[in-house]
């Protein structure tokens, strides 16, 4: 049984009046899987970490299921229900899934420490040793007290992967976690983001064009497929 349960779930974009589609045709995210999610650039890998995040509304998700503590939460319908739907939506959210962006998403007004935090403070997990200790392993150990704009471009990723992993999510979603940092940091990344993911029982996702890095150490694979016609572009994600 899965903890995220998708069929036909796709997001729409609309630019220069025609149509760009993501898409998932079915999908079962389970407890400790490592799934990769690969493809070219502009093929739609963050707009399907968005949509598994809960950070970005579906146009069309025939099923789309999260299941935790033997209940089964129906997400579309949350969905489709408006204000008090997306606030069960962001509850859910900041409970369950730890979320590495692309571009690092730090509050400017926190300190690294306070950023890292932010996760535990919004779930109400307080954890100030695994704060800490997330950093010590990610290499910021010495940069708790300093605001993100002191901060280089992967100092502040590293920053973003720690804030991911310190509520403890069971859905941990990484955005190229590794773009901005160099290899012998990108494969310390990735073993602690697939340790923490497995130690926790999580399950991750990632979005990755580090391929090489990461093979041998995933359970499996999301590719696109992608058909242009006279309506727009469609890139529908399988597991391969
Ligand atoms: N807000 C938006 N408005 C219009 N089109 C968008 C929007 N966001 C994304 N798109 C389009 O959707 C497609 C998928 O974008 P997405 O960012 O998901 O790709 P990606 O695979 O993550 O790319 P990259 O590897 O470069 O980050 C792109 O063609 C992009 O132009």
């Amino acid at each position: 049984m899965g903890l995220v349960e998708v069929a036909g779930l796709a997001r729409r974009w609309r630019a220069e009046g025609r149509d760009y589609t993501v898409a998932v045709e079915r999908l079962t995210v389970a407890p400790g899987d490592c799934i990769a999610l690969t493809g070219p650039s502009g093929v739609g890998k963050s707009t399907l970490i968005d949509l598994l995040a809960l950070a970005l509304a579906p146009d069309a998700a025939e099923r789309f299921v999260l299941r935790i503590g033997g209940e089964a939460i129906d997400l579309a319908a949350l969905w489709r229900r408006g204000g008090r739907g997306r606030a069960a939506l962001a509850a859910l959210r900041a409970r369950i899934v730890g979320y590495v962006p692309q571009a690092g998403g730090l509050l400017p007004y926190l300190d690294v420490e306070g950023n890292i935090a932010l996760t535990q403070r919004l779930s109400g997990r307080p954890d100030r040793a695994l704060v800490r200790e997330l950093a010590r392993r990610l290499d910021i150990g010495d940069l708790l007290a300093r605001k993100p704009a002191t901060l280089s471009v992967g100092q502040r990723q590293r920053v973003a992967i720690a804030r991911a992993l310190a509520h403890r999510p069971l859905l941990l979603l990484a955005d190229e976690p590794t773009a901005s940092v160099d290899p012998v940091r990108a494969a310390a990344i990735l073993d602690l983001l697939i340790e923490s993911a497995a130690a926790a029982g999580a399950a991750l996702v990632v979005a990755s064009h580090d391929l090489d890095r990461l093979d041998g150490r995933i359970g499996g694979r999301l590719v696109p497929t992608v058909v242009a016609d006279a309506e727009g572009t469609r890139a529908v994600f399988h597991p391969c």
